[in-house]
């Protein structure tokens, strides 16, 4: 659904991509993993249209994401930035409704039928439900981004671009908004996430794209890409691996004594 092909990103002297090609399918959740500065939110910016690629092409389905107008490509895929914020002291219903503006002509003053359900179906997926009516810069860290996937949501966008949508929330609000977007995937959404958590990783998603230093080390279902030789050589550590639980646990032990910057290492 969503095709990413020899993609390079230069940002002055630094080059983050180096000809990484990606894919998504609808139905699917796709995750994005790799070390800190290995390019996951760049590629994530550049899959959304708002990182223009030095080289290579963004594909929805056949069309080029580069020839689609803004408000075209805010209705075919939605786009959760990391640290995102709000300017205005909106309510966090009204922050949801924001969403609507690719599709609807006055979502907050004037919601259609169509709008109000879809708002309170993003709050309701977004575990936002509670939060409705409080002001948004009065939230707390993790609810403020839950608000901010409410507004993702209520685009009800075929794809959803996420860049770690529940570091900031707590373990039980985790795998509430991870089953959720699950969820969203099952309905036939193409959901793509950038996650740290590997334990979660192997849990809620179908695929992944591994990165490490700007280039794809390893892409395909997730048991596939969560083997050691692969984590050990992208992260520099050691993994506690059991894939036979009720819920697979993937937790680093210790840095391997070849990681890059430890220097305490052998
Ligand atoms: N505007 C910029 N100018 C120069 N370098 C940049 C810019 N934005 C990102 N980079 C560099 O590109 C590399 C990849 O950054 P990116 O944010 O994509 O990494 P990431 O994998 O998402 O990291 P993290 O896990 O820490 O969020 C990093 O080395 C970063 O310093």
């Amino acid at each position: 659904m969503i095709r990413a092909v020899g993609i390079s990103v230069a940002l002055g002297a630094r080059q983050p991509l180096r000809g990484v090609d990606f894919d998504a399918e609808a139905g699917q959740v796709t995750g994005i993993i790799g070390p800190n500065g290995s390019g996951k939110t760049t590629l994530l910016r550049v899959l959304a249209g708002v990182q223009p690629p030095s080289a290579g092409q963004v594909f929805l389905e056949e069309t080029l994401l580069s020839t689609l107008s803004p408000s075209a490509r805010a209705r075919r895929l939605a786009y959760l930035p990391q640290n995102g914020t709000v300017a205005w002291p909106l309510r966090v219903r009204e922050v949801a409704a924001l969403g609507r503006l690719p599709l609807s002509p006055a979502p907050l003053d004037r919601p259609t039928a169509e709008d109000r359900t879809a708002i309170a179906r993003a709050l309701d997926r977004a575990a936002c439900t509670s939060l409705a009516d409080r002001p948004f810069p009065d939230l707390s860290g993790g609810e403020k981004a839950r608000a901010l996937l409410a507004r993702a949501l209520a685009t009800e966008a075929p794809i959803l671009l996420a860049d770690e949508p529940v570091a900031a929330l707590d373990p039980a609000h985790q795998v509430k908004i991870l089953t959720s977007l699950r969820a969203e995937a099952t309905r036939g959404g193409c959901v793509v996430l950038v996650l740290h958590d590997l334990s979660l990783a192997a849990r809620f998603c179908d695929r992944l794209a591994l990165l490490t230093d700007g280039t794809l080390a390893a892409a395909g279902p997730t048991a596939a890409v969560l083997t050691a030789p692969l984590l050990e050589a992208a992260f520099g550590t050691g993994f506690h691996r059991d894939f036979t639980g009720p819920v697979p646990v993937l937790v680093p032990t210790h840095a391997l004594p070849y990681a890059k910057e430890n220097p305490d290492a052998g």
